[in-house]
């Protein structure tokens, strides 16, 4: 398990970013973790893997103090960060000389997914596109076998088939065991992949719920036109028509629609909170 009690971070004096910060994340799950641009996501990440220290609370991460950095720990955390350097070195060499520091890396897990993503073994580093680095950066994070798995803005530079590939491979890479973290804008990329939604904003946790929960207690529709106000929950404009999200009164679970959701959720947090059971969120 993953958590984090209490969390005081600031980069600067005067302005906090986090104040008082608890979540939770459990094995056996996708989170998608989402907030507009500065909302906190990056430096969540970096707290919960030891990357950067709270000023007071706790991060720990399947027990151990994330800001110790033990050995153990790191070998059970892998994060695949939006920008990266790659050194000028053929993937053979990288692996060589990186897969040791973790205990489970499986060299057959790592080809299936070189393969699936349809990226050559041989190739040097440097010489790959901006979506092949990622890919193979995904595809090593895999293999790793790491408990906890972070992926800040993964399917940024993957193409459209790729994005589907990854969506495959990830559902497939989950296990009881694991605790996989997908931080996104491309919201609609998480579609049918993730089993809890997170929403940053301003440092703040305003929504965390399971896609269970969600499509239990909402509907996403696409015409709302003579609906009346008070039975919408969120609505925008979308070709002429409004579409948004109203109470699921049908009973039926249906889909997901994550930009409609995340945009509700960011202009009336505490609208879209109230459908569910206060002891259900935090804010
Ligand atoms: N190294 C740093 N020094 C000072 N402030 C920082 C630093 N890194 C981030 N910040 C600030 O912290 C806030 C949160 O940034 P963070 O990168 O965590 O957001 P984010 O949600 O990941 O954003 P994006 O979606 O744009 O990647 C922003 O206001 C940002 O300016």
């Amino acid at each position: 398990m993953i958590k984090l009690n209490g969390v005081d971070f600031r980069y600067k004096k005067n302005k906090p970013l986090f104040e008082n910060l608890n979540l939770t994340l459990q094995p056996g799950f996708i989170y998608g973790l989402l907030g507009k641009n500065g909302a906190g996501k990056s430096s969540l990440l970096k707290l919960i893997s030891g990357m950067l220290f709270p000023d007071s609370g706790e991060a720990s991460v399947f027990g151990f103090d994330a800001t110790a950095r033990k050995p153990a720990m790191l070998q059970d955390i892998y994060l695949v960060p939006e920008e990266f350097n790659l050194p000028a070195i053929s993937m053979a060499t990288y692996v060589k000389t990186t897969a040791v520091f973790y205990e489970k890396f499986s060299h057959n897990q790592f080809s299936a997914y070189l393969a699936e993503f349809e990226l050559a073994d041989d190739a040097k580093l440097s010489t790959l596109s901006y979506g092949q680095k990622k890919k193979f950066l995904i595809a090593f994070g895999l293999a790793t076998n790491a408990r906890l798995l972070i992926l800040d803005e993964p399917t940024n530079g993957l193409d459209i088939p790729s994005k589907s590939q990854f969506r495959k491979i990830m559902a497939s890479a989950l296990d009881e065991e694991k605790v996989i973290v997908i931080s996104t804008h491309q919201v609609r990329d998480l579609e049918n992949l993730i089993d809890t939604i997170v929403v940053l904003e301003n440092g703040k946790i305003i929504f965390n719920q399971s896609i269970a929960a969600i499509s239990e207690r909402l509907a996403f529709e696409y015409n709302l036109n003579g609906l009346p106000n008070e039975e919408i929950i969120y609505a925008e404009e979308l070709h002429g028509r409004k579409a948004g999200i109203v109470r699921n009164i049908s009973g039926l679970d249906g889909r997901v629609d994550m930009e409609l959701l995340f945009n509700g959720i960011i202009k009336d947090a505490g609208k879209v909170n109230g459908q569910f059971a206060p002891h259900q969120y935090e804010v």
